[in-house]
């Protein structure tokens, strides 16, 4: 009999798997918590998971004949490790399908932020025009970009900023060799040197204890007056509270964040009505593309564990 993978997902991004599936196994989509993923998890051998949250100690007790677990995101803060380890079935997150996405985003951000795009959008459509202003608002061309995590989405803003003329500096626990550096054209600095010395901060780190909060009020005091921060990976790798009063007191240009504190943000945050902010919803990473990227990851991850092969991807904690 053919083995049975669970696609479970919002119904847009189930729309796609039809066309992707692998042949040879029985493929069953359904919506999270419905009856139908209840129905199928019984029997099923891959569990393909566009939101990490579903990885739960209910899911592995609800599926005893798992083979691997495949998330479709990048980040795995919030899937539950302790019952993946338990389980000893492999977790696996989606291998960087979403890097291009979310390096874009980073680049889109910082132009963003440095040509104040919202404030002129908004000047525009209210009828304001002020083209022979004087200049408020810097190029991107000769500036430091200090990116914290040259992960593969760290790596992709590196290639993207250099394109832009950019000098990219970079902070990460894994250094790379310096004929690396030499061939992507990035320089190792110690944080202090990239906080003090950036005019772009990006950050590209997973959130774990030793992530969190690791741009607090003690970093932001020692930034540039006129850098910028781009917050691409989870929200609490900021300290939230710290950057709206260094942004509201000017002590920075701008930000661009693509995540929060809390996810929807309180309509009542404060960074909500700032002018040198750009926000977009948690969205950097979901194109047509990386959906696209996602699915074809994992499903290239289930036939691999189907042949007998080990899961690539695997969440580093769990090895
Ligand atoms: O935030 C997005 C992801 O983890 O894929």
């Amino acid at each position: 009999m053919a083995e049975r993978i669970l696609v479970v997902g919002p119904k847009d991004c189930l729309a796609m798997v039809d066309d992707l599936a692998p042949k040879g196994f029985e493929i069953v989509k359904a919506l999270h918590n419905s009856p139908e993923q209840k129905a199928a998890l019984p029997g099923a051998h891959y569990f393909v998971g566009f939101v990490q949250q579903y990885v739960s100690e209910q899911l592995y007790k609800d599926a005893p004949h798992l083979k691997l677990v495949q998330m479709l995101s990048a980040g795995y803060d919030k899937a539950d490790l302790k019952a993946a380890r338990k389980s000893k079935v492999p977790l696996c997150n989606n291998g960087g399908a979403n890097s291009v996405a979310v390096s874009e985003h980073a680049l889109l951000l910082m132009l963003a932020v440095s040509r104040r795009l919202i404030t002129q959008h908004s000047n525009v459509t209210a009828g304001r025009w002020h083209g022979n202003s004087p200049p408020t608002v810097h190029e991107v061309r000769n500036k430091v970009l200090g990116i914290i995590g040259l992960g593969t989405i760290g790596k992709k803003v590196a290639r993207l900023a250099l394109a832009f003329g950019m000098q990219v500096h970079y902070y990460d626990i894994a250094r790379l060799k310096e004929e690396e550096e030499d061939t992507l054209g990035v320089r190792f600095r110690l944080l202090p040197e990239i906080l003090r010395g950036s005019d772009i901060l990006s950050l590209h780190v997973p959130l774990n204890d030793s992530t969190h909060h690791m741009i607090g009020a003690p970093e932001l005091a020692v930034m540039k007056k006129s850098a910028i921060i781009v917050n691409t990976s989870r929200g609490p790798v900021i300290d939230e509270k710290a950057l709206t009063e260094a942004l509201s007191a000017g002590r920075l240009f701008g930000a661009g964040l693509d995540v929060f504190d809390e996810e929807p943000t309180p309509p009542d945050n404060p960074l909500l009505k700032l002018d040198n902010v750009v926000l977009t919803a948690h969205l950097a990473g979901p194109t047509f593309e990386s959906n696209i990227t996602r699915l074809r990851n994992g499903f290239d991850n289930v036939q691999r564990v189907a042949r007998g092969e080990a899961a690539l991807w695997v969440v580093p904690e769990l090895t």
